[in-house]
């Protein structure tokens, strides 16, 4: 059953300090005054409290520093606040560092999953009225398609790097707990994100930050890679959507219809740059320099969004030009941002990938 949800609601958002986390926390601060929201995040490298300046000082917002994989504060936190839905973003979410450092992955992804699950049955207590655990997941768990098809609801789990596998794995523990203790839960697994505060060691913010700085763009492999991109701010408002009108033990997928190989993304990106920085068109495209393949390289990501549409009446709005355009503007205008988060471990990460 979808649930409605009357004032004095207190919900757990769990990674609100991250990039897709700050624009969940933006949107319910600002759209449910009569909510508590709680963020809770580690304040890991990804994660800045500078993504949430314009909210932190709303009445219904709390933020809360703290680490999911600490099984004694979450439960001392949930039996503190008395949560009525927990929105769970919280996740190590980049595949190369996957690769380098899996149990990072297990730690934060399983682990931290499974301890807000147990939170949130033991302070439940079997009382799920208008209780709701939201589970925000990748559409990687499906693994890798050919040229051609979509990754439906249906599609079985099949998690090619240690980040997917750590996703489609705490994706079953909530599926499991629904199942053996009743959890009243929603699942979502959505394509890839950009947009505004998006940390540079992904796709688009790291070419958009390379491409300011004049350095390499790194391309993996020949470039022929497929993801479908969504504007974050889309994923945001289907997150909205689902928390509130999402079929109790279902999944949602979520995504915009808008596959690019990553070669014809790069250069979209290149040209749009080339306007904005009123360099000569074909300057930054230059940049492109073909590296060699991430291991376990997924060739293909497409989303079928036709039951979240069909269902609950979302789709994307932002096509990709205009939403490339809108994060180009933004990391142009805050380069204080840029700034921050490329000094420090980022800059140590970024030489010991590429050398440089
Ligand atoms: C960072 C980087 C990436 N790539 C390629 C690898 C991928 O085919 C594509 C996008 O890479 P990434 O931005 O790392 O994203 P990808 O591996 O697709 O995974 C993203 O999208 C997933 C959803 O599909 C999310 O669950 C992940 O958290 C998110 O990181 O670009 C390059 O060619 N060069 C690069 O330097």
């Amino acid at each position: 059953m979808p649930i409605s949800h009357g004032q004095n609601h207190t919900v757990l958002i769990t990674g609100g300090a991250g990039f897709i986390g700050s624009h969940v926390v933006r949107k319910m601060v600002m759209a449910y005054p009569g909510y508590l929201i709680v963020n809770l995040d580690k304040l890991t490298y990804a994660g800045n409290l500078e993504n949430l300046k314009d909210v932190e000082n709303y009445p219904n917002y709390r933020f809360i520093k703290g680490d999911i994989a600490d099984g004694y504060f979450i439960n001392d936190l949930f039996s503190n606040w008395n949560f009525d839905g927990v929105i769970h973003l919280a996740a190590e979410s980049h595949v190369d560092r996957s690769i380098e450092e899996p149990l990072e992955f297990v730690k934060t992804n399983v682990l931290g999953t499974v301890n807000l699950l147990n939170a949130s049955i033991q302070n439940w207590k079997k009382n799920y009225e208008r209780k709701r655990f939201y589970h925000i997941s990748t559409d990687e768990v499906y693994g890798s398609l050919g040229d051609t098809g979509f990754f439906s609801e249906k599609t079985s789990y099949k998690p090619n790097s240690p980040y997917s596998a750590s996703k489609a794995s705490s994706d079953h523990f909530v599926r499991s707990y629904g199942e053996t203790y009743g959890l009243p839960y929603v699942i979502s697994n959505c394509s890839n994100n950009y947009g505004p505060y998006q940390f540079p060691e992904k796709l688009i913010p790291l070419f958009i930050n390379n491409i300011i700085q004049n350095k390499p763009l790194p391309v993996y492999g020949n470039g022929k890679n497929t993801r479908d991109w969504l504007f974050v701010e889309d994923h945001a408002n289907a997150i909205d959507l689902v928390y509130h009108k999402g079929i109790n033990k279902e999944s949602y997928n979520i995504g915009g219809f808008n596959e690019r190989q990553n070669i014809d993304l790069v250069k979209l990106l290149c040209s749009l740059m080339d306007k904005r920085l009123f360099r000569n068109e074909g300057e930054s495209e230059k940049l492109i320099t073909f590296v060699k393949d991430r291991p376990g390289h997924d060739l293909r990501y497409a989303i079928d969004a036709t039951k979240i549409n069909k269902k609950l009446g979302w789709k994307s709005s932002v096509t990709l030009e205009e939403g490339l355009e809108m994060t180009i503007d933004w990391y142009l205008a805050n380069d204080d941002w840029l700034n921050h988060v490329n000094s420090g471990e980022y800059q140590d990460y970024y030489k010991m990938r590429y050398k440089q």
